[in-house]
């Protein structure tokens, strides 16, 4: 139990307190011009400025809290100060955060900061935030000046046209549209065809946030449709047309839409919040399935996210009792993956060791992992949670993953009973946490024997609908990637994931460069017979060399893959595709990868 200090005596307390609410007030005002900031990005088209500003924003939170803990140790030798005083250090932060418009992120900010100082030693959970202490629900800012978090528009059948057409006006977007009527008619056309057959009721509105979402190319406007009580999610992608002047794109309607824009294979938005728990708690009333963890990380708030998946992760621990176990699939060379099979999510270890022919090592593989994080993902990359010194109760993990984790990478392992409760637990000091999927070998593998197993029935036709689903698919995740300069270097179906909705996702990031830095070569023709017939390459192979032939002996060994894969995508076994989009990038070009189907898109003109 917390001992509650009954004296608020030391001035010393409220000092660091108030040093520390200033660290967090610093972070978030500077997070927040960077996110504002996208909107000038945007209407001035400067896309390498908002990738940069993507990619920088992202460490903003880890400089700050170095800031935050060199000024308590300089200035309050705060490491020194006995228990009794940072109990009084969180009791002055709860007071200050009353009227806080980010509490939750200044809570946060202070379990960074004092985790630091306090290094586990005499760290103890009364020190810190393990649940919230200052509620999040109905903060507004009420100053005269301060925009709202959503706003209502109340149309008629008759006014929804010239409603849209104010919803877009009031986002104060700098530059001219093509031909804003004509989009708003078309996105009352896509949202009338969801609505036409109900009466309008007498609470029939929009609500629409007030900041848009910025992410490379893109503004989204987000908001719902309230008609009794249906609610209908939104939200309207505005570009950039062939002659500079904005466009909506497209209307995406519903939550499928909507998980799709807001997926943890995406880049983080940027978005102007004042009240960041508001643009949540508006945002997951239109997904209510995802997790606030993934909501928060999407709005760029990723320490927010990576806090409350911890805290639903414990929760779900106390409520499931299956066990932690290796992950279902063929074993990585590098990575090793366990999952609890009532969770989501699998856990990744670095091994300590890598077979031939891999020949990376541990620094190298964090750094792709870091690469992934900062890049854009395009929808195609599995985001990740790095997590150190994590402790499950040893009970709860299955022998053999125990023993796996001990042959492969003792290093991170501790089994014992840090936390003294009388329980064995095993401590891992370094790990990655990423969305499970089906991986793509085993969700063919299904698909081929349901074929064998009843050729002709109406299942085989489905099974083989099924490949083809994942084949076009798996070629669409590696163009996007291309599009975003990324080689994916291992290619193999086992690399790749499908989500919940059939989205091929790439989860295998050991070997991934940038396409600028590959040198994408032709296989050069025989010299002789032996060459013909020799099983390793004759010819000099560098060590950024790839030979784009050489992948389809690898992929398409199945017959039904190959058909699909050559008739959609035999590209991808040509060095000139991949030399073409080298040099496009090294340009500057910046491709388009929309979070939704091409279909989709409003026609051009
Ligand atoms: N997100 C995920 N969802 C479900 N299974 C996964 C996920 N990530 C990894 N796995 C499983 O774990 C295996 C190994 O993962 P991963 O490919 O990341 O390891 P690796 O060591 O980098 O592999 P390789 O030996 O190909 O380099 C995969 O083949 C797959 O079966």
């Amino acid at each position: 139990m917390a001992v509650f200090p009954q004296r608020l005596d030391s001035p010393l307390a409220y000092e660091v307190a108030r040093a520390l609410l200033d660290g967090f007030n610093r972070h978030y005002r500077l997070f927040r011009a960077e996110s504002a900031a996208a909107k000038q990005r945007f209407e001035a088209a400067d896309w390498h400025a908002q990738q940069r500003a993507q990619r920088e924003r992202i460490q903003f939170y880890d400089l700050r809290v170095r800031e935050a803990v060199r000024r308590l140790e300089t200035e309050f030798r705060a490491g020194e100060q006995p228990m009794d005083v940072w109990q009084q250090v969180k009791l002055h932060y709860i007071g200050l955060l009353v009227d806080h418009l980010q509490p939750e992120l200044a809570e946060t900010f202070f379990n960074s900061v004092t985790t630091k100082i306090l290094h586990r030693t005499h760290f103890h959970n009364d020190f810190i935030f393990v649940r919230p202490a200052v509620s999040t629900e109905y903060i507004e800012n009420d100053e005269p000046a301060a925009a709202p978090t959503y706003r209502s528009y109340y149309p008629t059948r008759e006014s929804l046209v010239d409603t849209l057409v104010r919803i877009v006006d009031n986002m104060r977007l700098q530059r001219p549209f093509e031909d804003l009527p004509r989009d708003a008619q078309r996105v009352v056309a896509a949202l009338g065809a969801r609505l036409a057959p109900t009466r309008l009721r007498a609470n029939f509105q929009i609500q629409v946030l007030s900041s848009l979402f910025y992410r490379n190319k893109g503004a989204y406007l987000v908001g719902k449709v309230i008609n009794g009580f249906n609610e209908l999610p939104f939200a309207l992608p505005i570009l950039h047309g062939e002659d500079g002047r904005l466009r909506i794109d497209a209307c995406l309607i519903g939550e499928d839409d909507l998980l799709s824009l807001f997926s943890f294979a995406r880049a983080y938005f940027m978005v102007d919040m004042e009240v960041p728990a508001a643009y949540v708690q508006f945002l997951r009333a239109l997904m209510p399935r995802k997790p606030r963890a993934e909501i928060y990380s999407a709005l760029g708030l990723a320490k927010q996210g990576k806090t409350l998946f911890y805290r639903d992760f414990l929760n779900h621990m106390r409520h499931s009792s299956d066990r932690f176990r290796i992950a279902p699939g063929i074993k990585g060379m590098v990575m090793l993956v366990f999952d609890l099979p009532s969770f989501p999510y699998v856990f990744k270890l670095i091994k300590d060791r890598f077979p031939a022919p891999k020949e990376t090592t541990r620094e190298d593989v964090q750094a792709k992992y870091l690469l992934v994080k900062q890049h854009d993902r395009v929808g195609r990359m599995a985001d990740t949670l790095e997590y150190s010194e994590v402790a499950f109760p040893r009970a709860r993990f299955e022998d053999e993953l125990v023993e796996e984790i001990r042959r492969f990478a003792p290093s991170l392992l501790e089994i014992s009973d840090r936390d003294g409760d009388g329980e064995e637990e095993v401590i891992l000091k370094h790990l990655y946490i990423e969305r499970r999927m089906i991986p793509l070998n085993i969700y063919l593998q299904e698909a081929f024997e349901a074929l064998r197993a009843q050729p002709g029935t109406p299942e085989a036709q489905q099974a083989l609908a099924q490949v083809e689903r994942a084949v076009v698919e798996y070629g669409n995740a590696i163009k996007d990637l291309v599009a975003a300069n990324i080689f994916p270097g291992d290619m193999l179906w086992k690399n790749f994931g499908v989500t919940r909705n059939g989205k091929v996702v790439f989860y295998d990031y050991d070997e991934i460069e940038y396409l600028t830095g590959c040198n994408f070569r032709a296989v050069p023709p025989p010299r002789c017979e032996e060459d013909e017939m020799a099983g390793e390459p004759w010819y000099f192979v560098g060590p950024r060399d790839v030979f784009p032939e050489t992948f389809g002996p690898f992929l398409l060994g199945h017959p039904a893959v190959r058909e699909v894969f050559m008739k959609h995508h035999a590209d991808l076994l040509e060095p000139g595709f991949w030399q073409g989009h080298k040099e496009r990038i090294l340009s500057g070009d910046v491709l388009d990868v929309f979070p939704y189907e091409r279909e989709r898109r409003f026609p051009v003109h």
